[in-house]
């Protein structure tokens, strides 16, 4: 795989690319050789059966794990990349044969602030603050940008400037009138677009949406859906999201890819994945004894 740090992908306006990206786990390779674009202004899903490995990818993109081998880039910016080492090396189990790439690193809080946001399949709020502040924190995530402004207080000025920026954010979300509001008291819907408004309050170009429709009902859902689409214009953004509700998925999505066990079985627009009979048979499951 021809790669170095700076290299830009080939796809123009292209936001996420992720190469051969593999996350293995003692023997378990949760993620094998996964190779898929996100591009300005799209909303890809990323859609596969119970433990297909969707949630590991995100961790891949986002510095909660580092890949066993592979490559995550950013806007041409490759902010992930390593290849298997030490104990690693014997045990590789992925079906990418590795080559010697540049290692680089980067924790999740910087990951952040280069301009990707997530919400989390389980919401982690800070459920005893307010909805206010909630959103406040995300805006002091943003705005440390170096271990000095992190451990000085920041000035008066930029306190004020950020509690202005959260209020409009939660006005435009519609949240305002609850930003007083212990945010584990909200009801769950609230609580996922409270999940939302504050990703969105570091100021993403790219927001992974892990289950967002987890535990609503079919109103909660497409309310949700308008709402995503409404996200995407506004704050031009482009969204890459896992999600089972195949209602939203193929309501909302430009393009989709399918995971399996780890792999890539499908990609391509909500239609064809639909008609696809390779994701047909991974969501029925494909066994001998239907016949009986
Ligand atoms: N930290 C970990 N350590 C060991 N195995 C893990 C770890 N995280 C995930 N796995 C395994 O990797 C596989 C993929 O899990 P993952 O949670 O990514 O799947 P998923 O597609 O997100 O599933 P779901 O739709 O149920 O959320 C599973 O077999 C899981 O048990």
């Amino acid at each position: 795989m021809a790669d170095n740090n700076t290299a830009k992908t080939e796809t123009s306006g292209n936001v996420l690319h992720m190469q051969d990206v593999t996350m293995q786990f003692g023997g378990v390779v949760a993620v094998n050789g996964l190779t898929l674009d996100v591009n300005e202004g799209e909303i890809v899903a990323l859609i596969g059966p119970n433990g297909a490995g969707k949630t590991t990818a995100f961790n891949c993109v986002t510095g909660i794990y580092e890949p066993t081998y592979g490559k995550v880039a950013f806007k041409g910016e490759t902010i992930l990349s390593n290849t298997p080492k030490g104990k690693m090396e014997k045990m590789y189990l992925g079906e990418v044969t590795p080559t010697s790439i540049p290692i680089v690193k980067n924790t999740p809080d910087v990951i952040t602030k280069k301009g990707i946001a997530r919400t989390f399949q389980n919401i982690r709020l800070f459920g005893q603050l307010t909805v206010f502040e909630n959103v406040l924190i995300a805006k002091h995530m943003r705005a440390k940008q170096n271990v000095f402004s992190a451990t000085l207080r920041l000035n008066r000025a930029e306190e004020a400037r950020m509690r202005a920026e959260t209020m409009a954010l939660l006005k435009e979300q519609h949240l305002d009138h609850l930003k007083d509001e212990i945010a584990s008291s909200l009801p769950y819907g609230l609580q996922r677009r409270l999940e939302i408004a504050r990703a969105l309050a570091t100021e993403p170009s790219l927001l992974l949406l892990d289950e967002p429709a987890a535990g609503m009902n079919p109103q909660e859902t497409q309310e949700l859906t308008d709402f995503i689409k409404e996200i995407r214009e506004t704050y031009h953004l482009s969204i890459f999201m896992i999600e089972h509700h195949m209602d939203l998925v193929m309501q909302i999505s430009d393009r989709i890819y399918v995971l399996d066990f780890g792999k890539l079985i499908a990609q391509g627009t909500p239609d064809e994945i639909q008609n696809n009979q390779k994701v047909i048979d991974a969501y029925l499951g494909v066994s001998d004894d239907v016949e009986d």
